[in-house]
C-alpha cells in the first residue's frame, strides 16, 4: 500500500458521510490517524463502540489539533458555528473542507471564521442514502459517484489536487464547479426532487387517512423510491431548503408551471401534449445513458475511458 495522502484527518460530525469517509479512507490506506468528534455524547459513545475513528475526542478543538485535513460533516446550518469552534485550534497551513449539500451558504458562513493561511476547499460528494448517524456509513458509498470541489482561493491549487486524490482514492470521480452553479444544479437534481418526494408521500398519507385505502401498502416501484427519499434526515433537509432558498424556489416555480401545463392537458384531453412531453423526457434519459453519464449504468467506466 502506498503512503497515506494525509497523515492526520479530523472528522467533525460522525454521521453517514463522515463514517463512510472513515471506512473508505481505511479501505484505501489514504489517511494515517483519523480523529472524530460529534456534538452528542451518545454519538461519540456509539463511534467508540463500533471502532469509528482511531480516536474519538470530547471536543472539536481536540479533534482538529494537529490535523492536516479537517472535514466538516455536520448539517449545513451548523457549519458556521463549528468553524468558529475549531478556528483557534487549527494547525497553520492545514486544509478545511466540508461535505455540505449547499455551497454558497457554507462558504459565506465558514470562510470568515477561518484563520489566514488555512486552505478552505468546499466539497460535496453526490452520494448518500436515506439513513443517518454513525452506524449508517459504509466504505463503498462513494464508489463511482461524483464529488464536486468548489475551490475559493487560487493559492490553494496544490491542496485542491491533494484533496482530489483523497476523493479519487475513496472511489469517486471529481469535478470542480463554482458555488452558485453548484447550488442551481443541485436544486434541479437533488433538492427539488426531495421536496417533491416529501410532498407525494405526505399526499399519499393524507389520502390513506381519508379513504382508509392501502395507498402505501400497494405502492409500485416509483412510489417506493419516493418513500425511501422521504425518509431522509429532517434536520439535514430543513437546512438544505433554508440555505439554498433562491435556487430551490426558482426551480420549484418552473416545476409548477410545467405541472400546470400537464394538468391542463389532462383536463382538456390534449393527448398530443402529453405524448410529446413524455417523448422528450424519454429521449433525455436515453441521451444520458448513451453519453455514458449515468454512473450507475454498467458501461459508465467504459464510456469515461473513451473520453465521453
Ligand atoms: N445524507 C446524504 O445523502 C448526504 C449526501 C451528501 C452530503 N450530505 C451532507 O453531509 C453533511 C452531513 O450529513 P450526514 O448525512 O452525514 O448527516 P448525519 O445526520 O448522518 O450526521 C450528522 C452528524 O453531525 C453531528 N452534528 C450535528 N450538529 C453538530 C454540531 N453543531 N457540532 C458537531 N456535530 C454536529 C450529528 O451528531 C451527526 O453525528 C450535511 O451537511 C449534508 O448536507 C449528506
Ligand atoms: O440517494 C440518496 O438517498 C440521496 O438522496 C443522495 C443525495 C441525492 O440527492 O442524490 C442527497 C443529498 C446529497 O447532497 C447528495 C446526494
Amino acid at each position: 500500500m502506498s503512503a497515506p495522502i494525509y497523515d492526520r484527518v479530523a472528522l467533525i460530525g460522525l454521521g453517514l458521510i463522515a463514517s463512510s469517509m472513515f471506512w473508505a479512507m481505511k479501505r484505501g490506506g489514504l489517511a494515517g490517524e483519523v480523529t472524530g468528534y460529534a456534538r452528542s455524547e451518545a454519538t461519540r459513545e456509539t463511534a467508540r463502540r463500533i471502532g469509528l475513528c482511531d480516536r474519538v475526542c470530547d471536543s472539536a478543538a481536540e479533534a482538529v489539533a494537529d490535523a492536516d485535513l479537517v472535514v466538516l460533516a455536520v448539517p449545513v446550518g451548523a457549519m458556521g458555528a463549528v468553524a468558529r469552534e475549531i478556528a483557534a485550534a487549527l494547525k497553520p497551513g492545514c486544509t478545511v473542507t466540508d461535505v455540505g449539500s449547499v455551497k454558497k451558504h457554507v462558504i459565506d458562513a465558514v470562510a470568515p471564521e477561518l484563520p489566514e493561511g488555512v486552505h478552505f476547499i468546499p466539497g460535496h460528494p453526490l452520494a448518500g442514502t436515506e439513513h443517518s448517524g454513525p452506524e449508517s456509513g459504509f466504505a463503498e458509498l462513494f464508489d463511482n459517484r461524483w464529488c464536486l470541489l468548489v475551490p475559493v482561493d487560487c493559492r490553494s491549487s496544490g491542496q485542491v489536487a491533494r484533496l482530489r486524490s483523497l476523493w479519487e482514492g475513496m472511489g469517486a470521480h471529481v469535478d470542480e464547479m463554482d458555488a452558485e452553479h453548484h447550488d442551481l444544479v443541485l436544486a434541479v437534481t437533488s433538492h427539488a426532487p426531495h421536496l417533491i418526494a416529501y410532498t407525494m408521500v405526505g399526499v399519499a398519507d393524507d389520502l390513506r387517512r381519508v379513504t382508509d385505502s392501502e395507498v402505501i401498502k400497494y405502492s409500485a416501484a416509483g412510489f417506493r423510491d419516493f418513500t425511501r427519499i422521504a425518509a431522509s434526515d429532517p434536520t439535514m433537509w430543513r437546512d438544505v431548503f433554508l440555505t439554498n432558498k433562491d435556487a430551490t424556489l426558482e426551480i420549484l416555480g418552473r416545476f409548477t408551471e410545467e405541472l400546470f401545463a400537464l394538468q391542463r392537458a389532462i383536463r382538456t384531453g390534449d393527448g398530443q401534449h402529453l405524448f410529446d412531453y413524455f417523448t422528450r423526457t424519454r429521449a433525455i434519459r436515453r441521451g444520458i445513458i448513451e453519453a455514458g453519464q449515468d454512473t450507475d449504468a454498467p458501461d459508465f467506466g467504459r464510456a469515461k475511458r473513451a473520453g465521453k
